[in-house]
């Protein structure tokens, strides 16, 4: 008796929340690596009152063994030809269609399959759910997001206000990281990263998270803090060794951004998190697109912040996200056209 009260008090702990389930929620590629995990954490989450999952592969299966677990809340699953049906009454999509990466390949090599079946999916939610909030995952994320802003924009539903893309993986290795590193717990060390969701655009602000002030006072370590959090995707892709990337991390990650905006949007005040959105910041560079601190609010993005203060070396490192960021904008911007 002991052991299943223990259980059941797990999701309580795990997310956040000061109302009751309320919110239907769809993953579109539920059936995959990270779709799999991050339908279970959503279900574990008490603001979701229905979970809607879709798969060209597997949705029904993995909705019908999620639905047993002991937790409030519907979950139905939808095969290939029920997009539509998957979509409708939906307030927040959260995109993991596409394939992963392979040892050697960078994200922008998933360009040529990804890109068009996140333009398809775009396509449906704009049609079925228009205000939905749309939280993208599939990479590259740097090309895949404008690629839904494009596709929204042409069908007249476009709102930057509910497009997302979800950088919290970068954020949560950070924090990690520079933990194990610093001998801090990561619940209390918070590190902004910025820029975009691939190498060199990927860019942490470590000079304003106070625990990582003796680390990064000495260059050898601080360079190659940076270096582990711009790669640390490839530390997974090489490890699985041909069986995919991150999953279990990023459905983890997925799940804490999901949770962040749910709150938000039932009106909690003051949650603040990086995501890549359609942003002012760097417009006149020609970076439409830019991942920064984002209030979020009852309608999605509520505020944009700026950057604050930064080191030389962090000037540096956003000096040389914005050429790359620019190129994979384009083009995405490009493909949807
Ligand atoms: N934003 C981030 O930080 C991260 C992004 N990713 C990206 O997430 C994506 C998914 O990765 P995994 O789950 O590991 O791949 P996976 O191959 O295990 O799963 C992808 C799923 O998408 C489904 N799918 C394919 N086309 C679809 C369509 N048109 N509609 C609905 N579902 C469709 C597949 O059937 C499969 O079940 C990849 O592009 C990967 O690079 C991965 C880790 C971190
Ligand atoms: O590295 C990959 O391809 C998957 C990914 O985006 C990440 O783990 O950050």
């Amino acid at each position: 008796m002991l052991a299943r009260t223990a259980l059941r008090a797990i999701p309580r702990r795990a997310f956040s929340t000061s109302a009751p389930r309320q919110t239907k929620v769809a993953v579109l590629g539920a059936g995959g690596g990270i779709g799999q995990p991050l339908s279970l954490l959503l279900k574990m989450d008490p603001l979701v009152s229905s979970l809607s999952l879709y798969d060209i592969r597997g949705a029904p299966g993995v909705a019908a063994d999620i639905s047993h677990v002991d937790v409030a809340g519907e979950v139905n699953g939808y095969p290939a030809d029920k997009l539509e049906d998957a979509l409708k009454g939906v307030e927040v999509v959260v995109i993991p269609a596409g394939v992963p990466r392979k040892p050697g390949m960078t994200r922008d090599d998933l360009f040529n399959t990804n890109a068009s079946i996140v333009r398809d999916l775009a396509a449906a939610v704009s049609k079925t759910a228009p205000k939905a909030h749309i939280l993208v995952i599939s990479n590259p994320v740097n090309s895949t997001v404008p690629i839904v802003a494009s596709v929204l924009e042409k069908a007249g539903t476009f709102d930057p206000a509910r497009l997302f893309g979800v950088t919290t993986l970068d954020v949560v290795r950070a924090s990690r990281f520079l933990s194990s590193l610093a001998g801090t717990d990561p619940k209390d060390t918070h590190v902004t990263v910025v820029g975009g969701h691939s190498g060199v655009t990927i860019v942490p602000l470590l000079s304003q998270t106070p625990q990582a002030k003796s680390v990064i006072a000495n260059k050898e370590t601080y360079e190659k803090l940076v270096n582990r959090i711009q790669y640390g995707g490839d530390e997974v892709v090489k490890a699985k060794d041909g069986a995919g990337s991150a999953t279990l991390s990023m459905a983890f990650a997925a799940a804490k951004f999901t949770n962040s905006l749910l709150r938000a949007l039932k009106g909690e005040k003051g949650i603040v998190v990086p995501s890549f959105v359609k942003s002012p910041l760097f417009e006149k560079e020609g970076v439409e697109f830019f991942s920064s601190n984002i209030e979020l609010g009852p309608n999605g993005v509520a505020k944009i912040h700026g950057l604050g203060e930064l080191s030389a070396e962090e000037q540096e490192l956003v000096k040389a996200a914005l050429p790359e960021l620019q190129k994979n904008i384009e083009k995405g911007v490009k493909f949807a056209a």
